[in-house]
């Protein structure tokens, strides 16, 4: 069986977007996933994306990570299928139901609530998410928000400085982090924007991460060092995410869709 599959990326976040809303595929599990996804065997990328019809929303979208894993939230991915769908959208997904609008080259989108109950990151044991008592190596002082998906929050003088391949795999496997965890280093360069690298769960180091942008602009405005709306630059570019407290995060950026293929199913399995 031939599957059609639309390659695009939100700032080099990279997707393999199946759509499934009209003509079902069987079914995708952590296996064919990660196949799918992997860089040097399969078509690669960053995460697999999975679009399928839904009974509360105009569409369901599913997340799968490079690992083949199944996450519940992905912020440049929901730019992505926005621009592709073409028109305002509810989008299902497993952290929420999400609203996006397309934009000229991107689109914007409502990306929920940010939670930050130590049960809701999750974390292993209670503590406070805004000011968290531990650390790893030079790394300390984090704090942790829930965007539909994990994400713990570091503050240092350079990211750049900071070995995150080597210290990413160690943060996102702890034990304190029963769901893993997305791994975030930021410098506040002004009130108005911060620059941030990611490692992802399930992933790695990737060009950009939406999620990750939206949980350290909420955690920096928490512990008040930034305004609202704040630019946050990543190495394959620019968010901005806008958030009062009380209220849902709202991310604004560019997408693209880079080329369509098809392949096997079965070569994938
Ligand atoms: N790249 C994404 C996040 C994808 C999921 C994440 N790795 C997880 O495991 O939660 C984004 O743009 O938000």
């Amino acid at each position: 069986m031939r599957v059609p599959f639309i390659k695009m990326h939100g700032l080099g976040n990279d997707f393999v977007v199946l759509d499934a809303r009209e003509n079902a595929l069987p079914a995708l599990d952590t296996s064919r996933a990660a196949a799918i996804a992997d860089r040097h065997e399969g078509i690669g990328c960053d995460q697999l994306i999975l679009l399928e019809p839904s009974k509360s929303a105009d569409f369901r979208m599913r997340i799968f990570n490079q690992d083949g894993s199944e996450v519940g939230a992905c912020g440049n991915a929901t730019r992505a299928v926005a621009l592709l769908h073409g028109e305002e959208a509810r989008i299902e997904t497993a952290g929420g139901l999400l609203s996006a609008s397309p934009s000229d080259g991107g689109a914007s989108v409502d990306m929920g609530a940010p939670r930050f109950d130590w049960d809701a990151i999750p974390l292993a044991y209670p503590m406070d998410t805004l000011s968290m008592p531990v650390g790893w190596e030079m790394l300390e002082d984090p704090g942790a928000v829930n965007v539909g998906n994990p994400h713990v929050i570091f503050f240092v003088e350079d990211t750049d400085a900071v070995p995150l391949d080597r210290i990413g795999p160690d943060i996102e496997n702890d034990p304190l982090f029963p769901e893993r965890v997305n791994v975030n280093l930021a410098t506040i360069e002004s009130r108005s924007r911060i620059r941030l690298r990611v490692w992802e769960r399930g992933a790695g180091l990737t060009r950009a991460c939406g999620t990750g942008a939206c949980a350290t602009a909420v955690h920096a405005m928490r512990r008040k060092l930034v305004d609202s709306p704040v630019i946050v630059a990543l190495p394959g570019g620019d968010l901005e995410i806008a958030w009062e407290p009380g209220g849902t995060i709202q991310m604004t950026g560019p997408a693209t869709e880079s080329f369509r293929g098809s392949f096997e199913w079965d070569d994938y399995a």
